[in-house]
């Protein structure tokens, strides 16, 4: 597949090295606060605390050392760091910095040794209090309503615009900063290509649908209940849902989140109840397959993926990505210029592809110059705040 012929010249690559920057408070505010957090959260013992304690001290003023001796990833984490090993961490690419960050979070807390800490989930507690809450209960009351007062044919736009809604459940935005969880404002959609989307899906041959899952719990739920209406009215032949091979970004869903949410749905009650237990069926059969590759734990954008899920992903009927992050390896963490239009950014995947995002970083395709200007001029920060949203969609590369 010839991918890079597609890029053209890349800008530069987004860092965390300015002061004040978005990356750079991540960084030195949000990661730090992150990893108090993940402290208390769960039984570490002194070895696991002081471990933590390292890296919150590494990535405020510390340089950047290679993957452990003992890594079963070491080999790539080797190459991957490469270019990084001797640097402070602000001089890194924000993309990087984050995933070695995740990577070493988890290494840190023991999450791949042998010992009692194999296998838990350091941010588990977190995303188990969302899945529980009473703000849970609230969306899929509507969700009940929805089914209840709508007809078929009307739910769908209802549907992407709540697993839009959701990306606003983020658990590293939302824990860290300390902003206050709730949808985005009403007046906060940037680009609605809402129902161009549904147009394409109605008007074509059905087809296989890739599902590229951001968050957990709140924002899982919606994505689950948007897939069923896809499989439901035969929108979709099947759908893959690709998630996390291992705990990552917080709140990212994992094969494990998956099922507690499809079984949060069947304890509801009502419509969400029977929407689980199709979903249930949905995995039994195959029409709903979850996938969990180790690519998406990698520090890369996703026109990196292995050449054979490239060619895959180009067979989907429709590649919908959720969220901040997998926005910004959609179309590259790099200096863009706001106005570059999103299917040229998108330009290597040959397949229909829809991001649905609230804005939580710097990167931003696919706007007009006066939205651009009068953004910049009324609402400073707009672009990492949260409070923007886009449903962005691109016909074909
Ligand atoms: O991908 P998501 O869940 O929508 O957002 C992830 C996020 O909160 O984490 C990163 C900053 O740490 C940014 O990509 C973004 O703000």
């Amino acid at each position: 597949m010839q991918v890079r012929s597609t890029l053209g010249v890349l800008p530069a690559p987004i860092l965390c090295d300015t002061p004040g920057s978005f990356p750079w408070s991540v960084f030195h505010e949000r990661y730090p606060e992150l990893i108090r957090k993940v402290r208390d959260a769960s039984a570490y013992g002194p070895e696991h605390r002081a471990r933590l304690d390292q890296l919150g001290e590494q990535i405020v003023s510390g340089v950047v050392g290679p993957p452990d001796a003992h890594w079963h990833d070491r080999d790539s984490w080797l190459r991957w760091c490469e270019p990084h090993v001797g640097k402070s961490w602000s001089e890194t690419p924000f993309l990087w910095a984050e995933n070695y960050f995740f990577r070493r979070l988890l290494a840190a807390t023991g999450f791949f040794d042998a010992g009692g800490m194999r296998g838990v989930d350091p941010f588990g507690p977190f995303k188990s209090v969302e899945l529980a809450s009473a703000a849970t209960d609230t969306l899929l009351t509507e969700f009940n309503e929805l089914v209840t007062h709508t007809g078929e044919d009307e739910q769908a736009p209802a549907l992407l615009w709540s697993s839009l809604q959701a990306n606003h459940a983020d658990l590293c935005f939302n824990l860290a900063a300390g902003v206050p969880s709730g949808p985005p404002s009403g007046t906060g959609l940037l680009i609605d290509d809402g129902a161009a989307v549904l147009r394409h899906l109605e008007n074509s041959e059905p087809g296989q649908i890739v599902l590229v899952a951001d968050n957990a719990a709140r924002e899982l739920l919606p994505d689950l209940l948007l897939i069923d209406h896809l499989l439901r009215r035969g929108l979709a032949t099947g759908v893959e849902l690709y998630v996390k091979p291992q705990p990552y970004f917080v709140s990212d869903a994992t094969p494990t989140d998956v099922i507690a949410a499809i079984r949060r749905l069947t304890g509801f009650g009502g419509p969400a109840e029977q929407a689980g237990h199709r979903l249930w069926e949905a995995l039994r059969a195959g029409r709903l397959a979850l996938q969990c590759p180790d690519f998406f734990c990698a520090p890369l954008h996703l026109w990196e993926m292995p050449v054979e899920l490239l060619e895959h992903f180009a067979t989907a009927s429709l590649v919908i990505a959720k969220g901040d992050l997998n926005y910004r390896r959609l179309v590259g963490d790099f200096w863009w210029a706001p106005t570059r239009p999103f299917r040229e950014a998108v330009g290597w995947l040959t397949a229909p592809v829809v991001a649905l995002r609230t804005l939580k970083s710097d990167v931003i395709v696919g706007l007009d110059p006066a939205t651009v200007d009068s953004l910049d001029q009324d609402s400073p920060g707009w672009r990492c705040a949260g409070t923007k949203s886009i449903i962005q969609f691109g016909l074909s590369g």
